[in-house]
């Protein structure tokens, strides 16, 4: 297959950081290799997550965008990144509104203030079997057993599904050793078929939350969209916050709102351009 080259954007939201290309024919389809060689640090521009921007695939469509995580996997959605190219149809279309389809369902992306992008997600999915889970469960708080068989530790996380699926441990455990040690191991967990982003939500009070998120196929990241979003359904489901909070994230804060008359949940957040160059496909 002959060589492609294409013009990239780089950004970012809250420090979770993407790869955006643009291409004129749906459906394309890039090879695990050529994902992970682009997403790497040091095989190229390097991000966390590599995104395209497709046509739309509905009249009701701006544009569709196609998610593939740092490790080559293609996953459902990114809710950093759709703030991202909301922004950039925004700024390329002069408009105040994007609607932007995904794997994971369609949402609709407006300017909030500054550079800020406000998202709508789209309701939570809430049964075990749109998280996905393997087994059926109370999604408030399923039982995962985490450990060594002989002294399991027993969780109670929450389980949530913005399109993509989400466990959220309610902890003020936020050191790289515990995230990293403990994310890693949930995230390939055979309670989770298709694998799970893990979140680890400490509850400052009802309307703050510091957050960070050991990302299914990226890792620690500086920040997790939809994460937040997971976050903030599990932690209201429990008692724990109202319907807003700010999510506190180790690259900034975003807004997270689940309206009660939609069941819609909306992000609202920061974006950056952080530069532009071309890559081989
Ligand atoms: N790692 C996620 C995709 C990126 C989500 C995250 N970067 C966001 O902002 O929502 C997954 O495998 O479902």
């Amino acid at each position: 297959m002959t060589a492609t080259r294409l013009p990239y954007v780089k950004m970012n939201g809250a420090g979770n950081d993407f790869i955006i290309l643009r291409v004129d024919a749906p459906g394309l389809d890039l090879s695990p290799e050529t994902v992970r060689r682009l997403c790497g640090r040091d095989t190229g521009p390097g991000c966390d997550q590599l995104i395209v921007i497709e046509p739309p695939s509905g009249p009701d469509e701006t544009a569709f965008m196609r998610v593939w995580n740092a490790d080559g996997g293609k996953v459902e959605t990114c809710g950093n990144a759709l703030r991202c190219v909301g922004w950039l149809l925004l700024e390329a279309a002069g408009g105040d509104r994007a609607v932007i389809g995904t794997l994971g369902g369609a949402t609709v992306a407006r300017r909030a203030d500054g550079t800020r992008i406000e998202v709508d997600m789209g309701a939570p999915r809430l049964d075990w079997r749109e998280v996905p889970l393997a087994e059926e469960m109370d999604t408030r708080g399923i039982e995962l057993q985490v450990g060594p068989v002989d002294a399991p530790l027993i969780h109670t996380p929450g389980a949530v599904s913005m399109g993509n699926p989400h466990v959220v441990f309610f902890t003020d455990r936020q050191d790289d050793d515990f995230v990293r040690g403990a994310g890693s191991l949930i995230e390939h967990h055979p309670l989770f078929p298709e694998g799970v982003n893990v979140g680890f939500a400490h509850v400052l009070a009802p309307d703050h939350i510091r957050l960070r998120v050991w990302e299914r196929g990226a890792g620690l990241t500086q920040a997790c969209g939809t994460g937040a979003c997971a976050a903030l359904v599990a932690a209201h489901r429990r008692g724990l916050t109202g319907r807003s909070a700010t999510l506190a994230l180790d690259g900034g804060d975003l807004t997270i709102r689940w309206d009660e008359t939609t069941d819609h949940v909306f992000m609202t957040g920061p974006v950056a351009l952080d530069g532009t160059g071309t890559v081989t496909l």
